[in-house]
């Protein structure tokens, strides 16, 4: 298993008190997955995405066991996780303005990633090679015109660039796992299906992990293998993404897909999608039992008594009383 992630529980700390956000996320990721992370704003995507990389703030406690390649993430001091980030796990965020560094050329950006990468993996620098690796990065991620690319800022290319240079980054650094946190949502929808298709490539090209984190489940239906349904910061499903489109077994599930007309097409006529009103509950004040009991359509008493755990049925996981 290329990451294995067990007992995950993330809180922060606040004025307010701690807010319990991931609750004891056990996830393994396999080699070549492309795993959609998919739920309302507000349901720890983020915060699963962050914890994977490292980059919770200070006021995070975390608790559990993050492993890629057997190697435990959380026990990592600060200067092994500058090592690990990058050529291990990368970020794509949802910004593409904040991924880059403003005032350095995107030459400059790439030369840097290659050097780290032929130093990580043992080779002495040699700039004319980091500058071919930049160039054919470039020239992958569709720019056709690399050297002009090359010799530009952060703030003369478009949301759309900024993305496929921070994707031609990851192509130099090969990670194990790609992390993209809602990377389409601030580029147009041309754009958006085109970097898509980007990071399918991508997945092919290097049987590089990625784990997309969208609230759209359209996006994540078109871009992944796997979805995994969270809800307040608990995995309410996973499987493989034809079979959890076309047969949602999790009542959240069923109301993520009805949210989005164009997806019933999808769903086998045998599951009477609901569409079900309401937000998700605050952390402050999480219902007892079922976290998605006052919302749930099929609702029963034992739901509001107790939380049902994360079983296994066939190729799929599930935490719903229905199936117990
Ligand atoms: N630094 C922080 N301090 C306190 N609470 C936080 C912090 N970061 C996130 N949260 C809270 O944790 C919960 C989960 O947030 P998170 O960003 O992980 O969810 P998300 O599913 O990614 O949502 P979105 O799609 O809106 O980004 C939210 O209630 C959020 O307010």
């Amino acid at each position: 298993m290329l990451l294995s992630i067990r007992n995950l529980s993330v809180s922060y700390r606040t004025i307010y008190g701690k807010l319990n956000v991931l609750d004891n996320v056990d996830l393994d990721i396999d080699r070549g997955e492309i795993v959609g992370i998919v739920g309302e704003s507000g349901s720890g995507k983020s915060t699963l995405g962050q914890a994977i990389t490292r980059l919770l703030p200070p006021s995070a406690v975390v608790n559990g066991s993050i492993q890629i390649d057997g190697k435990d993430l959380l026990s990592l001091s600060e200067g092994e996780v500058t090592k690990y980030r990058g050529t291990s796990v990368f970020m794509v965020l949802q910004n593409p303005f904040t991924s880059l560094n403003p005032v350095k050329t995107v030459g400059y950006q790439l030369l840097e990633a290659a050097r780290i990468k032929m130093e990580r993996s043992g080779e002495k620098w040699n700039e004319d090679k980091g500058y071919e690796m930049s160039i054919n990065a470039l020239k992958d991620l569709r720019f056709p015109d690399p050297d002009v690319i090359m010799r530009k800022y952060p703030h003369q290319l478009s949301g759309g660039q900024i993305q496929r240079v921070v994707l031609a980054m990851s192509l130099i650094l090969k990670p194990k796992v790609l992390i993209a946190d809602e990377p389409t949502s601030a580029l147009d929808v041309t754009i958006q299906a085109q970097v898509v298709n980007l990071f399918k490539e991508l997945n092919k090209k290097l049987d590089i992990s990625i784990l997309f984190i969208t609230h759209d489940i359209s996006l994540a239906y078109v871009i992944s293998s796997r979805l995994v349904v969270l809800y307040a910061g608990r995995i309410m499903e996973d499987g493989d993404v034809e079979s959890v489109i076309r047969e949602p077994s999790h009542p959240y599930t069923q109301k993520l897909i009805a949210g989005v007309p164009d997806m019933s097409k999808f769903v086998s006529p045998d599951v009477k999608l609901e569409s079900i009103p309401g937000q998700p509950p605050s952390f402050m004040q999480l219902p007892s039992g079922c976290k998605f009991n006052p919302r749930c359509p099929f609702v029963m008493d034992v739901c509001k008594q107790r939380e049902p755990e994360l079983i296994k049925m066939d190729k799929r996981r599930v935490r719903c009383w229905l199936y117990e």
